[in-house]
C-alpha cells in the first residue's frame, strides 16, 4: 500500500511538474487554469438551471424564463467551444514541454563532462527511459495533469449536488472513491516498478530485435543462421515482461469489479430515496433528472480521476527521474583556473586508477612526464591500460588516487570543456558519424569547418585516397546517397581529423589497426613532421612504428614497465625487447 509520504512527495512532484510547464510556456498554462476550472463547473450549472426548469415551469416569470434559457445557452455555447480550446491549448504546451525536456536532457548529458556516470548500469537505465519516453511523457503529464483538476472539480460539484439531496449519499460516494482511489494508485505502482524492474529486460527484448533487423550483425546472423537462435530469446524476454505485467493487469480488473458492484449499490440506494422523497413532497419531480444525470456525471469523473491519477503516477515518477537527472552536479561548477595558454609540461603524479564497475585497478602507480613537443608511443599487451590513460589525459573520468598535473597545476581545476579544446583524440572505436566527408573530417575544429582547402589538405595527408573527391557526400549508410567507406578509409577519414584540428595536444588510440604495416609506418612518419611542436600520444601494437617516438611508454597490467627511447628500451629492459624480437620476425615480412 501506498504511505501517506509518498502521496505527499508525489503531491510535491506533481507541483513541481506544474512549476516546470509554468516556465515552459506560462500563457497557455494561464489560459488553460482559467478555461479548465470553468469547464467543470458548466455541467453543475446546466444541470442546476434545467431542476429550476422542471420543477418550476409552470409558475415561472416570461424573464426569469428568458434569463434561464440564456444562462443555459452561455453555458452549452462555452462547453463546446472549451473542449476544442484547451484540445488545442494542450497541444501547444505538449510541443513546447516536449521541446524544454529534451533540450534539458540533452543539455544535462553535455553538462556530465565525465562519463563514468554513462557506465553505471542504473543511470544508463534511467537515462535510456529519460530519453526514449521523452517524446510522448509530456503529453500525459499534460492530459492526465488537466484531467485531475477538472474531474476533482466536476466530482465536488456533484457531492455538492447529492448533498444537496441528503448529506449521506455525498458522504457514501466518498467512501466509495477514496479506499478504490488508493487500491488504484498502489496498483499502479506495482505495475510502474514491475517495467522499471523489467527495464534490463526490456532492453534486452530491444537488442535481440535490433539484431535481427539492423545491418552490423546482419552478416553474423546469415553466416551462423542465427534467426531461430534470437528469435527463442526475444520470445523468452518477451513472456517474462508480460507475465509480471498480466499480474498486476488482473489484480487492477478485480478491484475495479468492486468498485462498480459498490457504486451500483449506492446509486439504487439514493435512487429510491429520492423517489420515495418526491413522493412525500420533500422533492420537486426535477430531483430525477437532476440525480439521474448528476450520478453518470459523478461515476465518469471519480473512474476518470482514479484511472488519470493512477496513469499520472507513471508520469509524475518519469518526471521525479527526469528532475533527479537534472539535479546531478555538472562538473563544470568545479573549474577554478582558467586552463595554460600553452601546455608546457603534462605530469602522471603517482596515478591509480579503477573503473566504477570494476573493483580492480585498471593502472597502477603511474608516474612520468612529458614535455611540449615530444612525441611518446604508448605500448602493452591487451588490457594493459593504455586506452585507460588516455582516457585520464582527456578527463573523461576524475582522477581520486595520486595527480595528473597541466603545467604543475592538476588538471581537476579546469573546466574539463575548455580543457578538452586542447586535445584532439582519435580512439580505436573513433566517431563514423553518418554526416558529409567535410563535416566528418572539419568536427575537430569545428569553427573552420567549412575551409575546404584544408580539409582536402588533411585528407591528403592521411593518404585518403577515394574516387571520392565531393566533400558534400554524406557518409554511411543511412541517408540517400550516401556512401559508406572501407575500414581503411575511415581510419584515414579519422586521421584527417587529427591533421585539422588545431589542438597542440594530439591523441592516437590505435586508429592505424586496419591499415598494413607499410602504411601505418609510412603514416606515423608524416603525422610525427606534420605535426612539429604539437605533444603528440600514439598506442600502436605495431613496435616497428615506435621507433619513430622520442619516448616510448612501456605498461604491463596497469604499471609502466620503461619509459625511455627505443635503443635505450632495447638494452636495459628484457620484457621490451621480447615483445620487440617476437613481432620484429612479422614486421619484417609485412614491410619487405
Ligand atoms: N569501461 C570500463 N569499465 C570497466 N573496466 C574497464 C573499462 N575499460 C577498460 N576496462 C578494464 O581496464 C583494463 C585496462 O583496459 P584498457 O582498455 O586501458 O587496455 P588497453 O591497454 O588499451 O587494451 P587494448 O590493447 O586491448 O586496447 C582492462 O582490464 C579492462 O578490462
Amino acid at each position: 500500500m501506498v504511505k501517506v509520504s509518498e502521496y505527499k512527495t508525489y503531491l510535491a512532484l506533481y507541483v513541481k511538474s506544474i512549476l516546470y510547464l509554468w516556465k515552459t510556456s506560462p500563457f497557455n498554462v494561464l489560459i488553460l487554469i482559467v478555461t479548465i476550472p470553468i469547464q467543470a463547473l458548466l455541467p453543475s450549472l446546466s444541470l442546476y438551471i434545467a431542476n429550476i426548469l422542471i420543477n418550476r415551469m409552470n409558475n415561472l416569470s416570461q424573464q426569469l424564463l428568458f434569463l434561464l434559457l440564456g444562462v443555459w445557452g452561455v453555458a452549452f455555447l462555452l462547453n463546446n467551444i472549451f473542449t476544442p480550446l484547451t484540445t488545442m491549448i494542450q497541444g501547444k504546451l505538449t510541443d513546447d514541454l516536449t521541446y524544454t525536456l529534451n533540450c534539458d536532457i540533452m543539455k544535462k548529458s553535455e553538462e556530465i563532462q565525465t562519463i563514468d556516470y554513462f557506465e553505471d548500469n542504473n543511470f544508463y537505465n534511467d537515462i535510456q527511459l529519460l530519453s526514449s519516453e521523452a517524446s510522448w511523457r509530456p503529453v500525459n503529464l499534460l492530459v492526465f495533469g488537466t484531467s485531475i483538476i477538472s474531474n476533482t472539480i466536476l466530482f465536488i460539484s456533484m457531492l455538492v449536488i447529492f448533498a444537496s439531496f441528503h448529506p449521506v449519499i455525498a458522504l457514501l460516494m466518498l467512501l466509495v472513491l477514496v479506499p478504490q482511489g488508493l487500491i488504484s494508485y498502489s496498483l499502479q505502482q506495482q505495475a510502474f516498478e514491475v517495467l522499471v524492474s523489467n527495464s534490463e529486460e526490456s532492453r534486452k527484448l530491444e537488442y535481440y530485435s535490433q539484431v535481427l533487423l539492423s545491418s552490423e550483425a546482419i552478416k553474423d546472423v546469415r553466416l551462423y543462421n542465427l534467426y531461430n537462435f534470437f528469435m527463442k530469446k526475444y520470445t523468452q524476454s518477451f513472456s517474462s515482461i508480460k507475465r509480471n505485467i498480466q499480474k498486476t493487469r488482473l489484480k487492477k480488473f478485480n478491484s475495479s469489479v468492486i468498485f462498480l458492484i459498490l457504486t451500483a449499490l449506492l446509486s439504487v440506494g439514493s435512487f429510491i430515496y429520492i423517489i420515495y422523497s418526491i413522493k412525500v413532497g420533500q422533492l420537486g419531480i426535477g430531483a430525477v433528472m437532476l440525480f439521474s444525470s448528476s450520478i453518470v456525471y459523478a461515476i465518469n469523473s471519480m473512474s476518470r480521476l482514479i484511472e488519470d491519477s493512477s496513469l499520472l503516477y507513471d508520469t509524475l515518477l518519469y518526471m521525479e527521474k527526469f528532475f533527479k537527472f537534472i539535479a546531478l552536479p555538472s562538473d563544470s561548477k568545479s573549474a577554478t583556473v582558467a586552463v595554460p595558454s600553452s601546455i608546457e609540461k603534462i605530469d602522471f603524479v603517482d596515478v591509480s586508477f579503477k573503473y566504477p564497475t570494476n573493483e580492480n585497478y585498471a593502472l597502477k602507480h603511474i608516474s612520468f612526464s612529458v614535455n611540449k613537443g615530444e612525441k611518446i608511443a604508448i605500448v602493452g599487451e591487451n588490457g594493459a591500460g593504455k586506452t585507460t590513460l588516455i582516457k585520464l589525459l582527456t578527463r573523461f573520468y576524475n582522477i581520486e588516487e595520486g595527480e595528473l598535473l597541466i603545467n604543475n597545476i592538476s588538471i581537476s581545476n579546469f573546466d574539463p570543456e575548455k580543457f578538452r579544446e586542447n586535445v584532439s583524440a582519435i580512439f580505436q572505436d573513433f566517431s563514423k558519424f553518418d554526416l558529409t566527408l567535410r563535416e566528418n573530417v572539419g568536427i575537430s575544429n569545428i569553427q573552420e569547418i567549412n575551409a575546404d582547402d584544408q580539409i582536402l589538405k588533411a585528407l591528403e595527408d592521411s593518404g585518403f585516397e577515394s574516387s571520392l573527391s565531393d566533400l558534400n557526400t554524406i557518409l554511411g549508410k543511412k541517408f540517400d546517397h550516401s556512401r559508406d567507406l572501407s575500414g581503411g578509409q575511415w581510419q584515414k577519414v579519422a586521421l584527417a581529423r587529427a591533421f585539422f584540428s588545431h589542438s597542440p595536444i594530439l591523441i592516437l588510440d590505435e586508429p592505424t589497426a586496419a591499415l598494413d604495416a607499410r602504411t601505418e609506418y609510412e603514416l606515423f612518419e608524416k603525422f610525427l613532421k606534420l605535426t612539429e611542436g604539437k605533444t603528440v600520444f600514439f598506442i600502436t601494437h605495431r613496435l616497428s612504428s615506435v621507433r619513430q617516438a622520442d619516448k616510448i611508454l612501456l605498461l604491463r597490467n596497469g604499471r609502466i614497465e620503461g619509459f625511455d627511447k627505443h635503443d635505450a628500451l632495447m638494452k636495459t629492459n628484457k620484457y621490451y625487447e621480447e615483445l620487440y624480437t617476437m613481432q620484429s620476425s612479422l614486421y619484417y615480412k609485412e614491410l619487405n
